[in-house]
């Protein structure tokens, strides 16, 4: 099995043709005025885009942002990405106010060589996430036609089995984009036989998805460390009472097994930040993570859940750090992100943080990115490569 890359496309030739290229532009806005906080993830495919624009492609690119439910929702648009990328890029991106309808035709027949094109969000579209494979190969029959070519540079949606991931290689020739590489190249170091001792960290608000990967990841493991919003289902299977935190009730007996199994190795916090509000100005205290009042949910990790993470941190030789340990977009509740990511950079262990927000936690506490091994751009997609399970995206990709 083999999968070519952007050199293979570009040594072809691409002067004049149209490139499709999947970007993940999935990027955290503000929820107040919409603004993007944190634009790693268009800076990261700049080395692909760039590259086509040098060769003289008409480069037309789609991407989602954030959960829309298969209809336009102006919230999800991606035109502020556009303005964005063409900052980055140093020339305009021309935006089409559709993914595969009248704009984006005509947006693409007008692309001039070396132009760089950005369809709106591809999530705007049932047939984007379909599981039904009709729908996906109607919608995906629609989207190549924008291409002769298609690269996949959305590391951080390469395990999501998408029309525009998974359907479309199907359709078009296909290589990996650069970004897609690399992340590939550094997360086959920790898939392998990482150095131990080994201690992955888990936080963030997609608890659901990351539930199912704890499962696979605990023997690999040597320590496994809870926070975010992902403790408190695990602590509710511990019999405390969670308050109004984020919880999915129907996955607490599967933490129940997880625990039983985990033979000691998963650590949860002793003590959270407990908030009235999910808000910047909520009243909030340190409580113990069996007390947490019942009108109260749970922003952060504590201060000696920080001082015990940091402890079990200390000697480790890999660290696989996805999702924050709280809010940390709202500095009242930044300090247990800051605390884990500051005992993560302060081992001499290879360091490798995944997932949009966890990096964009990274770079909004001021933390020097360079004392990471590495930033990936992609958590859910990163912790399933981790877990050895085929990714849809890379799959696609394979001849
Ligand atoms: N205790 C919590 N309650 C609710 N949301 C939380 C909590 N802790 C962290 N979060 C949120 O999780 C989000 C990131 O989750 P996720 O998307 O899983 O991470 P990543 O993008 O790094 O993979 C952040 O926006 C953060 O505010
Ligand atoms: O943000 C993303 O993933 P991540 O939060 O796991 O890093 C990707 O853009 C995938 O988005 P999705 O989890 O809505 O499919």
């Amino acid at each position: 099995m083999t999968i070519r890359t952007l050199d293979d496309l570009l040594a072809e030739g691409v002067s004049g043709r149209r490139v499709l290229v999947r970007a993940d532009l999935n990027v955290p806005l503000d929820k107040q005025t919409g603004a993007i906080t944190d634009d790693g993830r268009i800076r990261a495919v700049l080395p692909t885009l760039d590259a086509l624009v040098q060769a003289g492609a008409k480069v037309v690119v789609c991407s989602h942002l954030g959960r829309p439910k298969g209809a336009p929702d102006p919230q999800y648009s991606l035109r502020p990405v556009a303005g964005r990328l063409g900052e980055l890029l140093g020339a305009p991106v021309h935006f089409a106010t559709d993914t595969v309808g009248d704009s984006a035709r005509s947006t693409v027949e007008a692309l001039a060589d070396g132009q760089v094109a950005l369809l709106e969000n591809l999530r705007f579209n049932k047939g984007e996430t379909s599981k039904d494979d009709a729908e996906r190969a109607a919608f995906a029959d629609q989207l190549a036609a924008f291409g002769e070519a298609y690269v996949d540079d959305a590391f951080g949606a390469v395990h999501r089995k998408h029309a525009s991931v998974y359907d479309i290689p199907a359709r078009l020739p296909h290589v990996a984009g650069r970004l897609v590489l690399r992340e590939v190249e550094v997360l086959g170091r920790l898939a392998g036989e990482p150095e131990r001792p080994y201690v992955v960290v888990l936080g963030g608000s997609k608890v659901s998805d990351k539930l199912a990967v704890i499962e696979a990841l605990l023997p690999t493991v040597d320590r496994l460390l809870i926070g975010g919003g992902m403790c408190f289902t695990f602590l509710k299977a511990q019999g405390h009472e969670v308050g109004t935190s984020l919880l999915e009730e129907e996955m607490v007996e599967t933490c129940r097994t997880l625990l039983e199994r985990s033979a000691g190795k998963i650590m949860l916090p002793v003590d959270v930040v407990a908030a009235d509000a999910f808000a910047p100005d909520a009243a909030h205290d340190t409580v113990a993570a069996d007390a947490i009042p019942a009108k109260r949910l749970g922003l952060d990790i504590g201060p000696e859940t920080v001082a015990g993470f940091a402890a079990a941190l200390a000697d480790a030789k890999t660290v696989f750090w996805n999702g924050p340990m709280g809010v940390f977009e709202m500095p009242a509740f930044a300090n247990g992100t800051r605390g884990v990511a500051e005992a993560i950079t302060k081992t001499d262990a290879f360091t490798v943080v995944g997932g949009g927000d966890s990096a964009a936690a990274v770079r909004a506490l001021g933390l020097d990115e360079s004392s990471f091994g590495h930033i990936s751009t992609g958590g859910g997609a990163s912790l399933e490569y981790l877990e050895g399970k085929t990714l849809p995206g890379i799959a696609a990709l394979e001849d």
